[in-house]
């Protein structure tokens, strides 16, 4: 296994130039996969049956379960192995309940991401965040990394397999306080899988801005894929506890520890900091002298009116 391509501050280049939006992955780049494992899936488990039996007259919950019936039921047709189907409407709650608890502890001994197991797992975590009994987890320098990117001018966004209830909540209850202002907005697979590539082409579009102009970061070399495919630049995340790179991955992708290293070395910051957070305010003078006429990573002259 090779070392890691870690970028040295003397000798890396930003991965920033030229970037107005950061879209982050969750589980392995912004949270240790042990805190989804170990402390978020448990809950679930542990807390399913009283959950459905106290709020079964919900109606979210209702179509939540509707959901998870619908999806069972297709995937019967398809012969999924394994599958567990949940009685329809006319079924008593008690069975109802514990087809549904059934098929939920199912999913998630395979670690599927279904949209619909995944939309359940979110309104489950709800009372846990807000009880202040979970709160989550993040890498040390994530909390004033994404304070100071947002602050920076990046237009800062989050792409997970995880419901986007359970991302905003992640991140406003989280153990480095409340940072649900720094995103601008929020992705789960109601919009595809993160393994295809478009699902990244629609982020772009609905962001709005080209997909070259948008940086995703991820600890899963498929998803990285599918993201420069669409046409996004991509770094994987390598942090403890995740997943091994192979060789080929450490040499394809820029891969980073920590999210300073996405600065690469001091010189380029300035001009990272002009592009993402000049929005439309004029550089003082001297910064415009010693930009001369440097040119953008396009190929135009710098005239400092890129973000
Ligand atoms: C949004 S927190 C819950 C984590 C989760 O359920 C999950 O599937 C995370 O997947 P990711 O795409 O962030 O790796
Ligand atoms: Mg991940």
């Amino acid at each position: 296994m090779m070392a890691p391509q870690k970028r040295s501050a003397e000798e890396a280049e930003s991965l920033l130039v030229g970037v107005r939006c950061i879209v982050f992955d969750i589980e392995g780049t912004t949270t240790p996969i042990s805190f989804v494992k170990d402390t978020l899936y448990p809950y679930v488990r542990n807390n399913i049956e009283d959950y459905l039996n106290k709020n079964f007259e919900n109606a979210d919950l209702q179509k939540a379960i509707a959901a998870l019936r619908d999806q069972a039921a297709k995937e019967k047709e398809e012969k999924v192995e394994g599958v567990v189907e949940i009685p329809s409407g006319d079924a008593s709650k008690e069975d109802v309940v514990k087809a549904v608890c059934d098929n939920v502890r199912w999913q998630m001994d395979g670690d599927r991401k279904t949209t619909e197991l995944k939309a359940l797992q979110g309104m489950i975590w709800n009372d846990a965040y807000e009880s202040t009994e979970i709160k989550g987890e993040l890498f040390e320098d994530v909390g004033p990394m994404l304070k100071m990117l947002a602050e920076e001018g990046f237009q800062l966004y989050v792409y997970s397999s995880g419901s986007i209830e359970s991302q905003k909540l992640l991140f406003t209850y989280s153990s480095q306080g409340d940072l649900s202002d720094v995103f601008a907005g929020y992705f789960d697979t109601t919009t595809g899988s993160k393994n295809e590539s478009a699902s990244y082409k629609k982020i772009a579009t609905e962001i709005g801005n080209e997909p070259k102009d948008i940086l995703f970061l991820t600890d899963i070399p498929q998803e990285a894929e599918a993201a420069v495919s669409a046409g996004l630049r991509s770094a994987l995340v390598i942090r403890p506890g995740n997943a091994e790179l192979t060789d080929e991955h450490l040499q394809n992708f820029a891969c980073i520890e920590r999210f300073d290293e996405l600065y690469g070395d001091e010189d380029d910051e300035d001009d990272i900091k002009r592009f993402a957070g000049d929005n439309g305010e004029a550089e003082d003078d001297e910064d415009e002298e010693e930009e001369g006429d440097e040119e953008d990573d396009d190929g135009e002259e710098d005239d400092g009116e890129d973000a």
